[in-house]
């Protein structure tokens, strides 16, 4: 009964994870839960295993030959190991959705580069696509900016609106989990506000796990916070408790800046 109470809290549980590129041992056995609904950050030094770790929460790591994991990722509530051989990535990759660094929108127009998921997933009707991509430009606090030219080219759009629109492509499709690799590093500060201020107003529908650089982007926007070292989860915890008494030295000399 307990068990199944802290299960429904958790939208995944990350059990004894490893990472190897190739030989590289880039993650060790990393255990941590990423809780329903609510936003996680990634932090740690340069080269620490962040976006490694991000990129196993999609599969990513599989189109590289000779890497390979170790371990569970298991969503709730249908308790799937999204790492097992048995799972197509595609359809992981239907679940969650990613966010990158750069904006990286199709050659395509507005519209089209947020059908594209759509169309993938095999809804043709005119009607329906209309309605799922007002949807997500309104969730990505984009609608009302490009309503009025949705089949202009979406590189026409500034940097900001360009990485909205590509926050709109990854909610089309309802994901369950959203992973942002670093989303504002190539923004200005306006447009990292606006990003910051989307990716809180988010967690209402969908469950995230944010990589950052910026301890405080981190501290403004997430709920739990975990700290990576050399591929090791050092401390997980609620980000007040991370960045007011972190529990472990490590931790506190980050957040202090004494190192990384
Ligand atoms: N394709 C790869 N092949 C071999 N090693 C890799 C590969 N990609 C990353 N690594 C190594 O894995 C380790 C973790 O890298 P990763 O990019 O996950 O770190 P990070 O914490 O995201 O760093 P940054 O903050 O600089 O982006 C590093 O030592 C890196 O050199």
């Amino acid at each position: 009964m307990q068990e199944n109470a802290a299960i429904n809290r958790y939208k995944s549980e990350v059990k004894n994870l490893s990472f190897y590129y190739g030989t590289f041992n880039a993650l060790k056995n990393i255990d941590m839960v990423l809780h329903d609904k609510k936003i996680t950050a990634l932090i740690g030094p340069s080269g620490c295993g962040k976006s490694t770790f991000l990129r196993c929460y999609n599969r990513m790591h599989d189109l590289y030959p000779g890497n390979r994991y170790e371990g569970d990722i298991v969503l709730y509530p249908d308790n799937v190991n999204i790492l097992s051989p048995k799972v197509d990535p595609i359809e992981v990759r239907m679940r969650i959705s990613m966010v990158f660094q750069k904006p990286n929108p199709f050659p395509k127009s507005i519209y089209e580069n947020v059908a594209y998921g759509l169309r993938v997933r095999g809804i043709k009707q005119r009607a329906i696509l209309d309605e799922k991509i007002e949807d997500a430009l309104r969730n990505a606090a984009l609608w009302n900016e490009v309503k009025d030219r949705l089949n202009h080219l979406a590189f026409n759009l500034s940097g900001g609106q360009q990485q909205r629109l590509c926050i709109a492509r990854a909610l089309a499709t309802n994901p369950e989990i959203l992973l942002f690799d670093e989303p504002t590093s190539a923004l200005d500060p306006i447009a990292t506000a606006s990003i910051e201020e989307l990716i809180a107003d988010l967690k209402d529908k969908v469950t995230i796990l944010i990589v950052t650089h910026n301890m405080q982007q981190a501290a403004r926007v997430s709920d739990y916070t975990a700290f990576m070292y050399l591929g090791e989860l050092i401390e997980f915890g609620e980000t007040d408790d991370i960045f007011i008494k972190p529990k472990n030295k490590q931790t506190e000399d980050y957040i202090t800046g004494r190192f990384g």
